[in-house]
C-alpha cells in the first residue's frame, strides 16, 4: 500500500482527502476504511470520489503526495444539497410574504441597494451558504488575493487588480514590493500625456491636434474599456469633458471592422492606441500593423511616432514594433486581461476621451467597493452575497445561465464585458489542484438592456427555461426627459418595467387567476406563468463615473467569490489556447496555398473540403501590394 502523509489542515472533520490528479495512480491500490485521524489509515472510495490515504504519527512515512479536498466533500455542501429538497417545496409567492425574510434580504451600501428577496432562498439557506463560505476558506482567500499572494497558481502570479485603483498612500505588495507607487507612476504619466493631447500641446505629424482615438485591442484589452466608455458617453459631466472628441474601438481582425472604424477618420487628427497585455495577440497585432500602414501611407513612416502609442506589459515587443518606449504605458503580469480596465488598458483611452479627473472618479468608485469587499462582514457584503447566491443557483439549483439586465442604455456593454470576466474566469472543469470537478461550476452569462430584452428573449425567461436574472437600475437618469402631458417621465416609464419584471417572474400567474378572468379553457395552459423564477435587483443612486466603477468592482469580486467557493483558479484561461494553435496551422496552409498552390494537406476531411472550397476563389490581389478599406 502506498503511504501518504496528508496535509492535516485539509483533513478537518467534514473534509476528505483527495490526491492531486497526476498522482492519482499511486493511490489506486489502497483499500481500507475509516475516517481520517492522526496516525490512522483512511479510506475513501473512488466511486464516491473520495480517496484513501495513510498517515503515521511517527512521521517516518515519506510524503508521497499532497492530499487536497474539494468543497463538495464538506458538510456544509452536503447540508445544502439536502436543503434543495426543502427549497423545492417553496414558492416565491409565499417566500415574498415573509416580511422579516424580505427585510433581511435587502442590503444597502453607499446608496446601492441589493434586494435578493426574490432568490429561491430562505434565511436558513443564507446561513448554510455562509457556512459553505467558511468551509471554502473564503475570508482567507480574499485576504490572500488582497495581500498579493500568488493565487493564480498555474501562472504563478498575484491577482492584484485592486492595486490599480488604490489611493496613493495605500501599501499593496506583490513579491514583497509595494506596487502602488508603480501604479501611480503610470497614472501620472497618463494624466500628463492625455492632458497634452487634449489641450493640443501634443500634435500630429502635420501639426494638427489629435481629436480622435482608435483603441486597438481584443478580449480584456477591449471589452472593459468599451463598457466604461459606453456608460460614460451620456453622463453629462463626462460628455462635457469629451467636448467633440471621438473614441473608437477596433477589436475584430475582420477587415470590415477596420473599414468601419476608419470611416470618416483623418490620419492627421487620429491617435492610435495599441492595447495588448502580451503584445502577441494575432488579431491585435495585425490590426496594429494595418493602422500603422494607414498612418504611414498617408503621412510618412516618421508620423508613427506621433500617432501611435501602446499599452502593454511587454515593453520590449512594443519597441520592436516601432513605438517609442517613452510613448508606452505599462502594466504588470499581476493584472489579468479581463481585470485590466482599471490599468492603462482602460485608463489611457478613457482619459484621452474624457480627461483624467473623470477616470479617477471611476477608479475611486471601484476602490470604494474593494474596501467594502475586503472589510465588510459576509452578511452585508454585496459581492459576497451575490457570489454565494450565484453558486446556489448554478451548482445547487442547477440553473446554468444568468441574465444581466440593466434598465439603463448606458450599461448596454455591461453584459458583454461580464460575459468575459465571468465565463473566462469560472469556465473551468478542474479544481485549483487539478482535480476534475464532480459538480458544475461557471455560468453562461448573457444580457441586454431592458426594455429591449423584454421584446426579445424574456418569453423564454417567463415561460421557458428558468434563468436567474440580475435587474440593474438607477434612481436618476443620466439624461432625463419629461414631456408635458405624459403621465410619467421617460425614465419613470423605463423603471416601471424594472420594478414590474421581477415580480412577474416571482409570482407568475396561476390557472385559477386566469379562470377568474374568464380566459377560455384552451388558452389557460398558454397563458399560465409558473412563477417561482429567481432574480435579484440592484438599484444604484445614479450612473456617474463613480457608480460605474462601483458596479464594475461588484461584478469582478462576485465572480472571484464564486471561483473561491468552487475551489477553482479563476485567474487563468488555458481554454483559449488550443484554438489559437490550430489557427496557426490553418494560417500556414493558407499562406502556402496562396503562394505555391498545391493541395490542402494535414487536415481532416471536413476542414480539407472547406479550405479547398475557400481557396478556389482567387483572393483578388497579390499579397505584395497593400490594399486598405475603401469606405
Ligand atoms: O491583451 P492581450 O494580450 O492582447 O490579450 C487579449 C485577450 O487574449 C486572450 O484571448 C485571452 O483569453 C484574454 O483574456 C485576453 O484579454
Amino acid at each position: 500500500m502506498d503511504a501518504v502523509r496528508f496535509d492535516p489542515i485539509r483533513l478537518q472533520p467534514g473534509h476528505l482527502s483527495r490526491p492531486r490528479s497526476h498522482e492519482r495512480r499511486r493511490c489506486e491500490s489502497i483499500e481500507s476504511t475509516s475516517y481520517p485521524e492522526k496516525g490512522s489509515c483512511v479510506l475513501v472510495e473512488e466511486e464516491t470520489r473520495t480517496w484513501i490515504v495513510e498517515s503515521r504519527a511517527d512521521s517516518e512515512v515519506e510524503t508521497v503526495m499532497a492530499a487536497t479536498a474539494l468543497i463538495c466533500d464538506t458538510e456544509p455542501w452536503k447540508d445544502l444539497k439536502e436543503h434543495i429538497n426543502v427549497i423545492e417545496k417553496t414558492h416565491l409567492r409565499d417566500l415574498m410574504n415573509d416580511l422579516d425574510r424580505c427585510q433581511s434580504m435587502m442590503v444597502e451600501f453607499d446608496g446601492i441597494i441589493l434586494d435578493y428577496s426574490r432568490q429561491r432562498a430562505r434565511l436558513d439557506t443564507m446561513e448554510k451558504l455562509f457556512k459553505l463560505a467558511e468551509a471554502a476558506d473564503l475570508r482567507k482567500k480574499i485576504d490572500s488575493m488582497c495581500n498579493g499572494e500568488h493565487i493564480n497558481s498555474t501562472e504563478n502570479r498575484s491577482v492584484l487588480h485592486i492595486a490599480l485603483r488604490a489611493p496613493r498612500d495605500k501599501v499593496i505588495c506583490s513579491d514583497g514590493k509595494n506596487v502602488v507607487p508603480n501604479v501611480w507612476d503610470v497614472l501620472d504619466k497618463i494624466k500628463d500625456f492625455s492632458d497634452r493631447v487634449r489641450s493640443g500641446s501634443w500634435v500630429g505629424a502635420t501639426g494638427k491636434a489629435l481629436k480622435d482615438v482608435v483603441a486597438i485591442g481584443i478580449g480584456g484589452s477591449f471589452l472593459g474599456p468599451l463598457f466604461v466608455h459606453t456608460a460614460l458617453q451620456t453622463d453629462p459631466e463626462a460628455a462635457d469633458c469629451a467636448n467633440g472628441r471621438q473614441l473608437r474601438f477596433l477589436a475584430n481582425v475582420d477587415p470590415v471592422d477596420v473599414a468601419r472604424n476608419l470611416k470618416g477618420l483623418n490620419p492627421e487628427t487620429t491617435l492610435v492606441v495599441v492595447v495588448s497585455k502580451t503584445f502577441t495577440t494575432a488579431e491585435t497585432m495585425l490590426n496594429a500593423r494595418t493602422m500603422r500602414e494607414w498612418i504611414s501611407s498617408a503621412l510618412g513612416a516618421q508620423a508613427v511616432a506621433k500617432h501611435m502609442v501602446a499599452v502593454s506589459t511587454n515593453l520590449t515587443l512594443v519597441e520592436k514594433f516601432g513605438i517609442d518606449p517613452a510613448n508606452a504605458f505599462a502594466f504588470w503580469d499581476w493584472v489579468g486581461g479581463r481585470y485590466s480596465v482599471c490599468s492603462a488598458v482602460g485608463v489611457l483611452p478613457l482619459s484621452l476621451q474624457y480627461g483624467f479627473p473623470i477616470v479617477e472618479k471611476f477608479l475611486r468608485g471601484a476602490s470604494n467597493i474593494d474596501n467594502h469587499f475586503y472589510s465588510t462582514s459576509f452578511e452585508r457584503n454585496l459581492p459576497v452575497l451575490l457570489g454565494l447566491l450565484s453558486v446556489w443557483n448554478v451548482t445547487f439549483l442547477g440553473y446554468p445561465a444568468r441574465a444581466i439586465l440593466p434598465y439603463a442604455q448606458a450599461l448596454e456593454k455591461l453584459a458583454p464585458h461580464i460575459q468575459q470576466v465571468s465565463m473566462e474566469s469560472n469556465g473551468k472543469g478542474v479544481s485549483i489542484d487539478g482535480v476534475p470537478l464532480p459538480f458544475e461550476a461557471g455560468e453562461i452569462d448573457f444580457g441586454e438592456p431592458g426594455t429591449n430584452g423584454q421584446h426579445s428573449f424574456y418569453q423564454l425567461i417567463h415561460q421557458g427555461r428558468v434563468i436567474p436574472c440580475d435587474f440593474i437600475g438607477s434612481i436618476k437618469s443620466q439624461q432625463p426627459i419629461y414631456l408635458k402631458g405624459e403621465v410619467v417621465s421617460n425614465h419613470d416609464e423605463l423603471m416601471s418595467n424594472f420594478f414590474a419584471q421581477p415580480d412577474a417572474l416571482a409570482y407568475g400567474k396561476s390557472p385559477e387567476q386566469l379562470l377568474h378572468e374568464n380566459v377560455p379553457d384552451h388558452l389557460i395552459p398558454h397563458k399560465t406563468f409558473s412563477g417561482n423564477r429567481p432574480s435579484l435587483s440592484l438599484l444604484l443612486p445614479s450612473l456617474d463615473a463613480y457608480n460605474i466603477g462601483q458596479l464594475l468592482a461588484i461584478y469582478e469580486h462576485r465572480i472571484a467569490v464564486e471561483g473561491f467557493i468552487w475551489g477553482i483558479n479563476s485567474f487563468d484561461q488555458w481554454g483559449v489556447e488550443l484554438g489559437k494553435v490550430l489557427a496557426t496551422q490553418v494560417r500556414k496552409q493558407l499562406h502556402l496555398s496562396r503562394t505555391e498552390g498545391g493541395p490542402v494537406r494535414g487536415f481532416n476531411f471536413s476542414t480539407t473540403t472547406l479550405l479547398t472550397k475557400y481557396l478556389e476563389v482567387e483572393p483578388g490581389n497579390p499579397s505584395d501590394s497593400t490594399v486598405l478599406p475603401r469606405i
